[in-house]
């Protein structure tokens, strides 16, 4: 039964185990003192600092208290006309809610303010109690029914709005970045330079530009910070901005073409730049290293997509009835083979490692660099059976491949492997603990082995 089908036949419940009386009367309540409800709710939310955000905009605060009156007074009508516009109507409050990502728990606590008020008023309305059990039940009901019903919309339209925000993401990322990089180089120089020319020209007194509405202060905030989202360099190079605009450019602005506070103030403009400088510096280069989502030595799928690929294999796993399997490996005394043949002898293997794991897995399994010399493989639809199967071929395969490590020479290495299935937990943090405390007795029990979780 979908979701809106199997609403309807509880609000059918609901309606029928409550007596006519009550929800003519609950109907009424409702309909006296649903303005006096959107006050109390109104109130109560403007006291939370978030919710403010949403709320306290002179439009919202206009419309919002006669329409939430007005689906109290619907909720609630006697009798209701058409449960599946009622229920249409939740869903399209929902869509409204997610639209404007109001967080889910703002909207469950709006609930809990009205149901508190709703049930205070029929306690005056409803001197016997056994009718007064039965009038609570069907308010809090109903209103739950509702919530149901908005949270999932609100789900599938938020869910549809991040990857939206998501692909553009990737869009934004996708375009040249070296050059992209080369080009807000230049243009914070240039920035640079024209403040120092209106100094030279002694004709700064007017205006000096202000970095954030330069032509790299305008990137940075409307590309750049979603191209390079949750980055910490972001955060450092917002800071250097609001230094430059709020602190030294007025210090310049009064100071006279001779004032010998110049050079000190245009030395603190230069260290901000080059913060700036080094910070977008490395904001490129380890987007770059990131390109396509792949690791740059091994060419494995980087451990960034991990969450994604293993939510959504979860997802497909308890669809299908199929699990699947993660083998956590780990090449064995790694360090001694950096410190013997040097660490681009240790980059090689891992670069043959990655090769031979791609090459003995099927095309739909996942090998993911997982971190130093970790790797992790995602085999899809599969026993556990199988899988040890298909963990014992690497591990043989790796054991008997000669590796080049330059010079033409060759080494040998092996490695400590952890299997884990997936057992049906939701959560892929959980499987991957399972994976990982399998490889870690592998490693203690005398590597160059399996152990399965
Ligand atoms: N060449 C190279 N070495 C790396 C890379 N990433 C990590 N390493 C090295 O891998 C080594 C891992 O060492 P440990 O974690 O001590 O483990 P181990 O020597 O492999 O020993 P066991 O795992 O206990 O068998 C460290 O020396 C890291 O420097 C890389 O990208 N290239």
């Amino acid at each position: 039964m979908i979701l809106s089908e199997q609403v309807i036949s509880d609000l059918n419940g609901l309606i029928s185990q409550t007596p006519e009386s009550i929800r003519v009367d609950i109907s009424k309540t409702i309909n006296d003192c649903a303005e006096s409800l959107a006050t109390v709710f109104y109130e109560a939310m403007l006291q939370n600092q978030l919710a403010k955000g949403f709320l306290d905009h002179s439009t919202v605060k206009e419309r919002l208290h006669p329409s939430l009156a007005r689906w109290l007074r619907e909720l609630y009508q006697y009798p209701h006309p058409d449960l599946s516009a009622l229920v249409a109507h939740q869903r399209k409050v929902g869509e409204i809610h997610a639209r404007i990502r109001l967080p889910l728990y703002l909207v469950a606590r709006g609930a809990r303010i009205l149901k508190q008020r709703a049930y205070s008023e029929l306690d005056v309305r409803f001197p016997d109690k056994m009718q007064l059990s039965v009038a609570i039940k069907y308010i809090g009901q109903l209103m739950d029914i509702a919530l149901e019903v908005m949270s999932a919309a609100y789900e599938r339209n938020a869910e549809r709005e991040s990857r939206t925000d998501e692909a553009y993401r990737q869009h934004a990322i996708g375009q040249n970045m070296a050059a992209e990089r080369e080009r807000q180089r230049s243009n914070l120089l240039e920035w640079g330079q024209s403040v120092l020319l209106s100094i030279y020209r002694n004709s700064h007194a007017a205006a000096l530009p202000r970095i954030v509405s330069s032509e790299f202060g305008l990137w940075l905030i409307h590309k750049g910070s979603s191209m390079f989202e949750a980055s910490p360099e972001l955060g450092e190079i917002r800071a250097s901005m609001d230094r430059l605009d709020e602190t030294i450019l007025p210090q310049l602005q009064v100071v006279k073409a001779a004032d010998e506070q110049i050079p000190t103030l245009l030395e603190a403009l230069e260290t901000e730049v080059d913060v700036i400088k080094f910070q977008l510096a490395s904001i490129f280069d380890r987007q770059l290293e990131v390109e396509n989502g792949r690791d740059t030595l091994t060419r494995l799928f980087n451990r960034r997509f991990l969450p994604s690929v293993l939510s959504r294999e979860i997802t497909l796993a308890n669809r299908r009835g199929e699990p699947f399997a993660l083998v956590l490996i780990d090449i064995d005394y790694f360090k001694v083979v950096n410190d013997t043949h040097g660490h681009e002898a240790g980059d090689m293997i891992l670069q043959q490692t990655a090769a031979l794991l791609i090459n003995t897995v099927r095309s739909g399994d996942f090998v993911f660099r997982y971190g130093g010399e970790e790797m992790l493989v995602l085999l899809v639809e599969i026993t556990q059976e199988a899988a040890l199967q298909v963990a014992e071929n690497i591990r043989s395969r790796i054991e008997e491949n000669r590796f080049l490590v330059g010079g033409g020479q060759t080494v040998n290495v092996t490695i400590s492997s952890g299997l884990a299935v997936f057992d049906g937990h939701p959560d892929y943090q959980h499987l991957i603990r399972r994976a990982d405390s399998a490889m870690y007795q592998a490693k203690s029990t005398g590597r160059n082995r399996i152990c399965s979780a």
